[in-house]
């Protein structure tokens, strides 16, 4: 059931009623697939005020199609251990969305992947996509592999026979992946030679983050941290602030987090602790990023090591108590439904002005509603977390064309890009009478025009 309001009016009526249907469909289908039918349910929510001035989207039945994957691909991934046991993963690919343009998004390895996360994945990544400006479709695809703990010769292997699946289904035209959590440079580099050997051709673009030599872009591995922090510079430029002498506290010590991070201290932020799954960091006076850096970018260890060269730091064994740390901004960088309603209440009594998801879907639906009734500037994953796959869509442009360009090029570009989202998603907050609400902004935003593609393209 979606929510409403007390009092609704006769229009918002038959639209809420419209969609109460379809999304019990979708929940009498698929009940246990949580964080599909959460993320269902957001989107649903912040689309109201578009459908009751849109009554074509309702004659259309635009909702009850793109709900629907238009392909959901599932797959064994049998692999050799160095212990020569041999292991089995099960591995996904949803095309989700390809009104636009090819699918695009991220491929996820860990443990808690299921088809009911990579769904949720896929759907957001559409009005992601859309908002980017690019012409870019939306999927995501991943496997239930835990990398932590395995060897570079069983990541490999583990690539390898990813692909020998994947390969049938995706192509620069078709369907162009790319990293997430547990995927980046490396397992993109295995995946892509692959790619190559079982095509017998050079396909530079069918997939992005790639390295250097071979297609990569230059600003990609910074571009979705960068990316989140030009997002933020412009909802506090809008209320005359910036980030001087802001403190910050982020989850995670990934990509997403460490490139975060940087930006934000570059603009004179100061981050006083960030995480892992297994615990947080503090430090009243701001972290060392290069030792962060060096901790997960070189030694792979766990964020605990950070206290062995900085005795003043305080370590947490419990990465879920990050978000009692008083801060300014908070960037949740790790994974889905870290903030719950405890920790939102925590972060707003503890006088939190901004938080920005890098993550996807890192608030729980009770979460965003305290931030959004407690004015707390609230920017959510797919406008936030745009620029990563914005940067992709670049290097693609670069494969297509066989150019590479500066890094100052991508970052001016990305910061474009960055500008213009936030600018769409409070145009069209402005519009549907929700302003400063960027939920309903960006869900809007990135909505509409592919729901107006899908009508010009007919029923397909
Ligand atoms: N890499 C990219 O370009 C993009 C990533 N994202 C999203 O950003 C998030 C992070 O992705 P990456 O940084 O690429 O992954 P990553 O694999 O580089 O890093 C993930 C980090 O989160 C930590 N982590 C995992 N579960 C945690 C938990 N429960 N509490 C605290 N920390 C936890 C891990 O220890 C690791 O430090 C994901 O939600 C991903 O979907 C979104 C857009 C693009
Ligand atoms: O760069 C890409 O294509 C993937 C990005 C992604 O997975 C995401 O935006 O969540």
């Amino acid at each position: 059931m979606l929510s409403t309001k007390e009092h609704v009016t006769k229009e918002e009526k038959v639209v809420i009623d419209y969609m109460n249907k379809i999304y019990e469909k979708i929940k009498e289908r698929d009940p246990h697939e949580k964080e599909f039918l959460q993320a269902t349910k957001i989107l649903f929510d912040s689309l109201i005020p578009v459908f009751v001035k849109n009554r074509t989207y309702i004659e259309n039945n635009v909702l009850e199609r793109l709900i629907e994957p238009e392909r959901v691909i599932s797959f064994r991934v049998p692999w050799v251990d160095d212990h020569g046991n041999v292991q089995v993963n099960r591995g996904y690919r949803v095309q989700f969305n390809s009104a636009i343009g090819p699918y695009k998004g991220g491929i996820r390895f860990h443990p808690s992947v299921n088809l009911s996360v990579m769904k949720f994945l896929a759907l957001t990544q559409i009005f992601k996509n859309s908002l980017t400006g690019q012409a870019i479709g939306g999927g995501k695809g991943g496997a239930d592999f835990d990398p932590k703990g395995k060897s570079d010769n069983e990541i490999m292997h583990f690539c390898q026979s990813f692909m020998t699946e994947l390969y049938k289904h995706i192509g620069p035209d078709t369907d162009v992946p790319a990293g997430d959590i547990g995927v980046s440079r490396r397992e993109v580099g295995y995946m892509f030679g692959q790619y190559k050997r079982l095509q017998g051709a050079f396909h530079a673009g069918v997939l992005t983050g790639k390295g250097l030599n071979y297609g990569g872009s230059l600003g990609r591995t910074e571009a979705t941290g960068y990316g989140t922090i030009y997002f933020v510079d412009e909802m506090l430029k809008d209320q005359r602030m910036n980030f001087r002498n802001m403190t910050i506290i982020t989850s995670g010590s990934g990509n997403v987090a460490i490139y975060a991070m940087e930006k934000a201290i570059k603009l004179g932020a100061k981050v006083v602790a960030c995480s892992d799954s297994n615990g947080y960091v503090y430090d009243k006076n701001g972290l060392s990023l290069q030792t962060i850096k060096r901790i997960k970018f070189s030694e792979g260890a766990r964020i605990s090591e950070y206290i062995k060269s900085h005795p003043e730091a305080e370590y947490f064994d419990d990465c879920s108590k990050i978000w009692s740390v008083p801060c300014d901004i908070a960037l949740p960088c790790a994974t889905q439904n870290e903030i719950d309603e405890e920790s939102a209440n925590m972060l707003v009594k503890n006088g939190v002005k901004v938080v920005a998801e890098g993550a996807n879907m890192p608030c729980t639906i009770e979460a965003i509603d305290i931030f959004l009734d407690n004015g707390v500037l609230f920017g959510p994953a797919q406008a936030v977390n745009a620029g990563g796959v914005a940067c992709s869509s670049l290097e693609m442009a670069q494969n297509s064309a066989r150019l590479s360009w500066t890094f100052e090029q991508v970052d001016e570009e990305l910061q474009k890009i960055m500008k213009n989202i936030y600018r769409n998603c409070t145009r069209a907050a402005n519009k549907y009478e929700h302003p400063g609400n960027l939920v309903i902004g960006a869900n809007i935003a990135g909505f509409t025009k592919v729901a107006d593609t899908m009508i010009e393209q007919g029923v397909i």
